[in-house]
């Protein structure tokens, strides 16, 4: 194997996966390119990223499930799509293309077919997304984060390999998370993530209840871009838009994590052992991938979950207590949660199942 296409983006969920697999690629000496939006978050997280991938954009439209003059226009877009992917694949001339989903992907897919090169889609969510649900007609092998998956996807080409973690998040260091926030090991620490973009309801719930929670806890709050409240300065509680390198060590010092249940992030959690209270994306905004991801979790003792309607001062604050009441027990049951596959270990799979 020499040379690998990777695609995917629109939200960091969907980059994180291709991003914590180059670095093991470039290990193997296997050439990457990756090939995305003009302007979605993957063209930043790789253009920035310590890689040699080369970053190839491409037009790309978004896919709805209704008709509308956007869906128009931007089937257009999604066909010169399939024409810019064919340019850059002919010339680049990759092994395969390995996929992790969003709009992007999808013309990547079809001209990657159209071109008689293998590929791989990986979907993270517990039921696949509307972009994979099309791409995974055109492609040789879909793998899955979730077992249940299995149940929605065509079986004869799909395997289960479990979650796929940025490796530099099992680093972290205590010290230096300590340092980072000014806060010490006298009360524990809760994270509160709203994923990638950062979540208006849980912001809400966190600023409402400041007061009651900054007396059990001390609060990294990830709020999203643009949306640091600067008029809060309270003793306990640091804000941020967005951190990247940081992360590490603030799991490192976290005990307890409020989140959005965007597969990646609870897959983080799990693998950190980490307990955690999830707040789903609710039907209003998504497909429910995030719900059905949060009770899965829930099913297997990791987390509690609350949804958006039922977040409230009284059934937070009663989740939080259950969290750390079963703190051992749920513990116990993450530390017997294994991954199916190293980086390694899939790097073997890949090389198998594309031949
Ligand atoms: C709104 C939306 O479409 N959400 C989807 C998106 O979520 P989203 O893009 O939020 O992705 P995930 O929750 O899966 O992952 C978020 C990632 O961002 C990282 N992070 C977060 C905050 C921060 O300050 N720094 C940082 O690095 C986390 O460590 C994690 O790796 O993709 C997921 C995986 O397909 C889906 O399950 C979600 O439903």
């Amino acid at each position: 194997m020499k040379k690998i296409a990777f695609t995917g983006g629109g939200t960091i969920g969907h980059v994180a996966v291709n991003l914590a697999l180059i670095p093991e690629a470039e290990k193997r000496n296997i050439e990457t390119i990756y090939i995305g939006s003009k302007n979605g978050i993957e063209r930043e997280m790789i253009e920035s990223s310590a890689t040699n991938t080369q970053y190839i954009p491409i037009s790309s439209g978004k896919l709805r499930r209704y008709l509308s003059f956007d869906n128009l226009k931007d089937i257009f877009k999604v066909i010169k799509g399939i024409f810019d992917a064919r340019k850059a694949l002919k010339k680049e001339k990759p092994d395969f293309v390995f996929s992790k989903g969003g709009f992007v992907s999808v013309p990547v897919i079809i001209a990657a077919k159209s071109l008689k090169i293998p590929s791989i889609i990986h979907e993270s969510d517990v039921t696949p997304g509307l972009a994979n649900k099309i791409a995974m007609k055109f492609s040789n092998k879909l793998y899955t984060t979730f077992e249940e998956t299995l149940k929605y996807v065509p079986k004869e080409k799909s395997d289960f390999i479990g979650a796929i973690i940025r490796e530099d998040l099992r680093d972290g260091s205590k010290e230096e998370g300590y340092k980072l926030t000014g806060f010490n090991s006298e009360l524990p620490v809760l994270l509160i993530m709203g994923g990638s973009l950062g979540s208006k309801v849980i912001n809400k719930t966190i600023h409402d209840n400041l007061d009651y929670l900054t007396k059990k806890y001390q609060i990294i709050h990830l709020t999203g871009k643009g949306n640091v409240d600067p008029n809060i300065n309270k003793e306990g509680y640091v804000q941020y838009e967005f951190v990247s390198k940081e992360l590490m060590h603030f799991y490192a010092i976290t005990d307890t994590v409020i989140s959005r249940a965007g597969a990646n992030a609870i897959y983080e959690f799990a693998t950190l052992q980490i307990p955690m209270l999830l707040i789903p994306l609710g039907l209003d905004q998504s497909r429910g991938d995030q719900i059905d991801n949060a009770k899965i979790f829930e099913g297997k003792g990791f987390a509690k979950v609350l949804q958006e309607k039922e977040v409230n001062q009284s059934n937070l604050v009663r989740n939080l207590d259950q969290l750390e009441n079963e703190r051992e027990t749920i513990i116990k049951k993450m530390s017997q949660f294994k991954e199916s596959y190293t980086k390694e270990t899939l790097f073997n799979k890949i090389e198998s199942d594309i031949k």
